[in-house]
């Protein structure tokens, strides 16, 4: 049995500096799990980056390393700022078949300068899943604080919580619990996409009282191919996001229809100006995917013409 640990910085590499702010310091051959490790585990240090810094295009190059990698071990950790997790995540579980050996992602809430930091335990709990035949043909997974999430429900639902994240439509789907590996449910996972060269740029817009969609136009300017409209409710757009939306569809732009609302999926219910007129206007209901991973859903499937297949993951 042989796992791999890619580093690629955020706070569980992380430690006070001079000023007392937190900044990325611990590189990934210092990073260490307890002393329990069940396995020898080859560390590589890929980046030492806050993951909120990360752009989209080294996100996708993060994603094309990881697969590369994971082919050589028989289970690959990767250590990641929490922040933006999810999108590392979530785009790798899109591009990544079924048979894939267990890749599990981990970060920390508490830097590694702190005597009770979280950083050491996630990381022996990443290694112990990804040695366990449990977990593999799972696809992608996500274990902070011992609850092991699918990479595709994976938000981050607290910004310091130990157990940051949670899974947006249902719950963990295993836990680790002084080294016991537990997995209860199996992910849905449809068909996914080829990992293509450059993801074109797909905007978030979200919704408020009173949104004339500003915003939309902007990003139609800055050369937006796609659309998230984070909407209210079940998927209602204010009087302007609604006329701006139907600007973006008549340019061409797909647009996804996500919530803003913490979880429960968008519906096309309404009309007079709700999610049943954006619907008919030729927008798609996201379900209850969130906005952060509707935005990479879209890119991918317009990078790889495979718009058609949105609805796969949609419904999943
Ligand atoms: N807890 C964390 O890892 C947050 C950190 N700011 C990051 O790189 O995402």
């Amino acid at each position: 049995m042989n796992v791999g640990l890619l580093t690629t910085g955020g706070t569980i590499a992380s430690a006070p500096g001079p000023d007392g702010t937190v900044g990325v310091a611990v590189a990934g051959r210092d990073l260490h799990g307890l002393d329990d490790w069940p396995v020898p585990v080859t560390v590589r240090e890929v980046a030492l980056r806050h993951s909120f810094a990360l752009s989209l295009a080294e996100v996708r190059d993060l994603v094309s390393t990881i697969r590369a990698e994971a082919a050589q071990y028989d289970g690959l950790v990767v250590t990641h700022g929490t922040d933006t997790l999810e999108e590392t995540a979530y785009l790798l579980d899109l591009v990544t078949p079924a048979d894939s050996v267990p890749v599990v992602l981990t970060g920390a809430q508490r830097h590694a300068g702190e005597r009770d930091g979280d950083g050491p335990r996630n990381l022996a709990d990443a290694v112990r899943i990804a040695a366990s035949p449990a977990a593999r043909g799972l696809g992608p997974l996500v274990v902070m604080d011992g609850r092991i999430h699918a990479a595709r429900q994976a938000v981050k639902a607290h910004t310091l919580a130990l157990d940051a994240f949670a899974s947006f439509d249902g719950g963990p789907i295993g836990e680790v619990r002084r080294g016991s590996v537990r997995i209860w449910s199996s992910p849905v996972r449809p068909a996914g996409f080829d990992l293509a060269p450059v993801l074109p740029r797909v905007d978030v817009v979200t919704s408020y009282v009173g949104a004339d969609g500003v915003q939309l136009a902007a990003c139609r300017e800055a050369g937006a191919r796609g659309i998230v409209l984070e909407a209210l409710g079940a998927g209602n757009p204010t009087p302007g996001l609604l006329a701006e939306v139907r600007r973006c569809l008549s340019a061409g732009l797909p647009v996804l229809v996500t919530s803003r609302c913490v979880s429960g999926p968008t519906a096309a219910i309404y009309g007079h100006g709700g999610g049943a007129d954006l619907a008919a206007s030729g927008a798609l209901m996201a379900g209850s995917l969130p906005s952060s991973k509707a935005r990479l859903l879209l890119s991918i499937a317009l990078a790889t013409d495979a718009l058609p297949r949105l609805g796969d993951h949609l419904a999943a």
